[in-house]
């Protein structure tokens, strides 16, 4: 194992000193004192402000779901937010009008302080147009892929200010709503800044970008790898948990990579286990923490091991990105940035998409089943044939029995979550990303920066764990612009939510209409078997047993609620015994005393799945060789596979064949319009999924991934 790049993380002190006194000094000078007090006062009304402090998910007890209420707090995301004061407009996604972004470029400059705070020409600011990527100072091939790969001309107001910004050079925090393209306002600048500094190949990654989902990491690799079709000099390559270790190491070492998009968890293993490959960093020009909040909240200590191996941040530019950052983001700035960095905000105070509808039902946790089943119909109903609708779940395995569940009652549904094989959530997140309709099941990990297209609507089944993942998952529609709906569907006992969001324009729905109208199918009322049974109670007693405090419930009261959940899905025995929980596993929970819970040694039904989990593995072999038989014969296409680098090495491959060959990215990408080409066949992959999904299932395989949930 190589030795860390350097021992001198320790200056942080005196960093943060002068971070600090950087911070006071751009406050002053960056605003006015009414903008000051305007951004203050809109911080109060702001909903973000109200919430629970967002890095303290651990630290309180009451944890996310507490809903208790924070005093807002100046702070110095202040300095950003005088940039809203001063724009006074509602968010628009797409700026086209070029007056708007001059007086926040102008703003920009003022608020952000700091000499010659963007690059762009003058005679551009004073010119009428738009702003175009074409007008930005870039190479000529980068701008043929964005018009010719990624299909954009007209930047964003994030990337009208953050890329000159980041182009001088700047280290940069940058908060943008979601779906307002804050990929490419990173991804251009990154290209060009590898372009202008020609790199030796021994000086090895140039850039690298730590996204905290695979799947993000993935899309974000496929939008890196279009901006790269026409710079054969410049490789990108993909790095997550799923990949084969020992290969990644050998193919950055052998192969020229600048750019590696990567999750933590894998990098940091990388780093403690793989020789030489910290060597591979050691030339490092830029580092990106994008979703960077949830990044350094949920994977903090890799991050702080990557952070340690990595050159330090005067030797390298360093940027932040993300829809939510907590009140103070000095702690976060100062770990990986340089102190002086440049604040970039073009919330506007609105949180969320402008044109997304935002709904809430409270019901009795009885008729959960019914509640999503009436809520489903309803989105199905108002978006005929174009309806893509995303649910959040709480957990995995409560994602996977609600799937089932609604699968049995004949909806194509798909699944996401970590208790699926990488293969499988590849698999699921294609088929929604290709189709132009669908249902995705899933838990958080996919509710920060996926770039679905034209999802409709997003059913936050359960409340959201915090105010942020409300953001993300609401973000997940509503993107560039389009409108959407998000409905927010209580448990009885999470009411207290609604306290936490007062400052969000949430409407109420009249959930029993919705019943009355689109009763459940009986079918949809039968539980599933034991095993899933089992699985899903289990995973609802943890999930909420960590959210007492907040719910104000003591152990009785949590196995009350488990009860009621067990009956909503109809497993409360005839005499109120609730579904078999192993000892050991109470004992885990701290609930081994707990009085009503149905605790014994062994779970009665796990040697009866033995045989049904060779059946299943049968089936899934002849739906294998059935797909083999298909392809061979040029029926169904091949399934897109993920790995950018692979996808790399093959234009590599193929570059040697011919010049200058055409690929398309097999991975949703993050601006084209058209389906990946190659797409699998949905209903066979749909069984595909289903099979491999009871496998897995019944295996009770569980994937490793860094998750959400
Ligand atoms: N200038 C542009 N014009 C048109 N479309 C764009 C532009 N820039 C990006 N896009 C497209 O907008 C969509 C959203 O972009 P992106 O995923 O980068 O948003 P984001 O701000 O990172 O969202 P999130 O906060 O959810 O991660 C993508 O499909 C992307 O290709």
């Amino acid at each position: 194992m190589s030795p860390p790049k350097s021992e001198g993380r320790q200056r942080l002190g005196p960093e943060r000193a002068r971070h600090a006194v950087s911070v006071s000094l751009r406050l002053a000078s960056a605003a006015t004192a009414i903008a000051v007090a305007a951004a203050v006062f809109r911080a109060a009304s702001c909903y973000y402000n109200s919430r629970r402090g967002n890095t303290g998910h651990q630290a309180s007890g009451s944890a996310a779901c507490g809903f208790t209420r924070i005093p807002p707090t100046a702070s110095s995301t202040t300095v950003g937010r005088t940039l809203n004061s001063l724009g006074r407009q509602p968010t628009q996604p797409l700026l086209k009008r070029h007056r708007r972004h001059l007086f926040r470029l102008r703003s920009a400059r003022l608020a952000l302080a700091g000499p010659a705070a963007v690059s762009l020409p003058d005679e551009l600011l004073d010119s009428d147009k738009a702003l175009r990527f074409d007008d930005l100072p870039i190479a000529a091939k980068t701008k043929k892929a964005l018009r010719e790969e990624l299909e954009v001309q007209d930047m964003t107001e994030v990337q009208v200010i953050a890329i000159p910004a980041i182009l001088d050079g700047a280290d940069v925090v940058v908060r943008a709503p979601t779906g307002t393209g804050k990929t490419l306002a990173f991804l251009v600048p990154i290209v060009e800044q590898l372009l202008r500094r020609p790199r030796d190949k021994r000086e090895g990654v140039g850039a690298l970008i730590l996204s905290p989902t695979r799947e993000l990491a993935m899309q974000t690799a496929a939008a890196a790898e279009q901006l790269l079709a026409q710079h054969s000099d410049l490789g990108s390559y993909c790095m997550i948990g799923a990949s084969d270790i020992y290969d990644e190491t050998s193919a950055l070492q052998s192969e020229f990579i600048d750019i590696v998009v990567a999750t933590p968890g894998r990098i940091d293993d990388h780093f403690r286990n793989s020789d030489g490959f910290a060597d591979l960093f050691s030339g490092l020009q830029v580092l990106v923490l994008d979703e960077a909040d949830r990044l350094l909240n949920g994977f903090r200590p890799q991050v702080m091991e990557i952070l340690r191996r990595l050159p330090l941040p005067q030797d390298r530019q360093g940027m932040l990105f993300s829809a939510t950052f907590p009140d103070d983001i000095s702690e976060i700035a100062a770990l990986a940035l340089r102190p002086g960095y440049r604040l970039i905000d073009t919330m506007h105070g609105q949180v969320t998409p402008s044109l997304v509808g935002q709904y809430y039902a409270v019901f009795p946790q009885e008729q959960m089943v019914s509640a999503l089943w009436a809520v489903l119909q309803q989105e199905l109903a108002l978006n005929p044939g174009t309806a893509k609708v995303m649910v959040f779940f709480t957990t995995a395995r409560i994602t996977q029995y609600f799937a089932q569940v609604f699968r049995k009652a004949r909806m194509d549904i798909l699944e996401l979550h970590s208790r699926h094989t990488q293969d499988y959530r590849t698999a699921s997140a294609n088929a929604f990303w290709t189709s132009p309709t669908g249902i995705l099941f899933s838990t958080d990990v996919s509710a920060r920066g996926l770039d679905y297209p034209e999802v409709t609507s997003v059913i936050h089944f359960g409340a959201p764990s915090s105010a942020d993942r409300y953001v993300h998952r609401t973000g997940r529609t509503g993107r560039m612009g389009k409108s959407g709906r998000s409905i927010t569907l209580l448990h009885d006992f999470e009411r207290s939510f609604l306290d936490s969001f007062q400052d969000l324009p949430l409407e109420h729905l009249d959930v029993d209409a919705l019943i009355s109208s689109s009763p459940p199918p009986p079918i949809l009322m039968a539980p599933l078997d034991d095993l899933r049974v089992g699985q899903a109670y289990k995973a609802w007693l943890g999930y909420y047993k960590y959210f007492c405090e907040g719910l104000g419930w003591d152990d009785a009261q949590l196995v009350h609620h488990a009860g009621r959940f067990a009956a909503a899905i109809g497993s409360l025995g005839a005499d109120g015994s609730h579904p078999p929980l192993r000892k050991v596993t109470a004992e885990k929970l701290g609930l081994a005393r707990a009085a009503g819970l149905n605790l014994v040694d062994r779970l009665p039904f796990q040697a009866a799945h033995k045989a049904e989990e060779l059946r299943q593995e049968r089936q899934l072999r002849s739906i294998d060789q059935e797909l083999e038989r298909l392809m061979e014969g040029g029926g169904v296409a091949e399934p897109p596979r993920p790995n950018a680098h692979k996808l790399w090495q093959e234009k590599e491959r193929a570059k040697a064949e011919a010049p200058k060959p055409k690929r398309t990215s097999s991975w949703p990408s993050g601006g084209s319009k058209h389906p990946p080409k190659g797409a699998p066949d949905s209903v066979l992959m749909n069984s595909r999924l289903a099979a491999v999904a009871a496998v897995e299932s019944s295996r009770g395989r569980k994937d490793q991934a860094p998750q959400e949930s």
